[in-house]
Formats: C-alpha cells, sequence, structure tokens
C-alpha cells in the first residue's frame, strides 16, 4: 500500500485529514509517529508555508508528504491573525489564548466576518518539481462567547450563520463536509487521482 506521511503536528488537523483520506487505499503516517519536528513557517503565504512543511516532512522520511497551513482572517483586522494564526496570541501556540487575543481585538468592530483559509500541498519527494497545491475559503463570522466543544482552535468562536451553530458544534463529519480543509482536501484527491502514477482507489 502507499505511504503518505501527514506533515502536521496538530491532532486536530491529523484527525480531519486522516478522516477525509480513509476512504483511499493508503497508508496515512503523522509526521509525529516517525518523530518528525515541526518545520519553521517564515512565510508570508499559506501556499509557501505549507510548501516548506511538505518537503521537510518528505526530507525526512523519504516518504511522499502532504502539508497543512491553515488560519483564520478577520475582515476588521484587515486579514489577522492570518499566516500566523497559531501563534497570534504568542509561542508556544496556545488556543485559549489565541481566541481571547482575538476576541479582543475585534470589542467595539461592527464587521465580524471572517473566513478561515487551508492551503493544502502534496510532494511526492521533497525536491518534487511539481507540487499539488490547492487553497480554499470557509466563511463565517466571529462571535464573543465560545460555543460547543468539537472541533479544535479557533471553532468555538467561528458562527455559520446560515446553521446557526459554531464549527465547534458540528459533527466531525459535518464539519468535514464543508470546512475550508474538507473542501480542500477533496480538490487535493480529485488531482492526486487524476495523475497517471497515482492511481489511488477508492474501496
Ligand atoms: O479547522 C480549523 N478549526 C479551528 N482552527 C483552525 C482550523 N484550521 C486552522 N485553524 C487555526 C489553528 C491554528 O491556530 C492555525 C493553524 O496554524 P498552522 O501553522 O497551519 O498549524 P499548526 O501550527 O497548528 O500545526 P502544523 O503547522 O504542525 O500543521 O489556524
Ligand atoms: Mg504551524
Amino acid at each position: 500500500m502507499r505511504k503518505l506521511v501527514l506533515a502536521s503536528n496538530n491532532a486536530g488537523k491529523v484527525r480531519e485529514l486522516a478522516a477525509l483520506l480513509a476512504p483511499l487505499q493508503l497508508e496515512v503516517i503523522p509526521q509525529g509517529a516517525l518523530d518528525i519536528p515541526s518545520a519553521e513557517e517564515p512565510h508570508h503565504t499559506f501556499v509557501e508555508n505549507a510548501l516548506a512543511k511538505a518537503r521537510h516532512a518528505s526530507a525526512a522520511s523519504g516518504l511522499p508528504a502532504l502539508a497543512d497551513d491553515s488560519g483564520i482572517c478577520a475582515h476588521a483586522l484587515d486579514g489577522a491573525p492570518g499566516v500566523i494564526s497559531a501563534r497570534y496570541a504568542g509561542e508556544p501556540a496556545n488556543d485559549a489564548a489565541n481566541n481571547q487575543k482575538l476576541i479582543k481585538d475585534l470589542q467595539g468592530k461592527n464587521n465580524r466576518g471572517a473566513h478561515y483559509v487551508c492551503a493544502l500541498v502534496f510532494v511526492n519527494s521533497a525536491n518534487d518539481p511539481e507540487p499539488l497545491i490547492v487553497q480554499t475559503r470557509w466563511y463565517g463570522s466571529l462571535i464573543d462567547e465560545p460555543k460547543g466543544a468539537n472541533g479544535f482552535g479557533y471553532d468555538p468562536h467561528f458562527l455559520l450563520p446560515e446553521l446557526g451553530l459554531t464549527a465547534a458544534e458540528l459533527a466531525p463529519e459535518q464539519k468535514n463536509a464543508i470546512s475550508h480543509r474538507g473542501q480542500a482536501l477533496r480538490e487535493l484527491i480529485a488531482e492526486l487521482q487524476s495523475r497517471n502514477e497515482w492511481q489511488t482507489q477508492r474501496d
């Protein structure tokens, strides 16, 4: 069976990506299982950071790798926290502190619109000249009081107005059906399956 390393040390992401990849005949290996440390994320775009993570995990493992760089962009804050979402309140990364800072920064702002971004990058090898790249958005709005216990990160504050629920109130499969990450991975799988040399089968 083909092996694929997930180039993330975020347990919430790994859970969502693994569930979305489960129908494929792939052995999915989180980089943590191979003791691969987090890559540096020095870039200004999600795509560049995802590419750096994918190359790093592939170089360390000798295997194809899939990386996710994602974040939340608040429209009243000119897209902050954006690419620094994981370390918005400083390092080490802390979801509760990040949420607190975001809600504080939005105090007094009328525009509560926001979107999640997910950049996914797949590389066949560390120096792959044809990385597969997908980037998607998921729109919602940010609420002061957290609701829900599912998901991770900013989900308890991310309201889907048309559902009247936060992302943290969705069941995992409901979130994957509509989220930035779910959209991106379905697109990426379709691209991957169109490549002759990577004919993954669905069971
Ligand atoms: O569906 C999501 N639901 C809630 N929060 C989310 C989501 N998607 C991204 N986020 C937040 C979490 C973190 O604050 C940042 C990602 O940062 P990002 O650097 O891509 O990931 P990370 O450092 O947690 O793990 P890693 O780099 O090992 O993949 O955006
Ligand atoms: Mg990170």
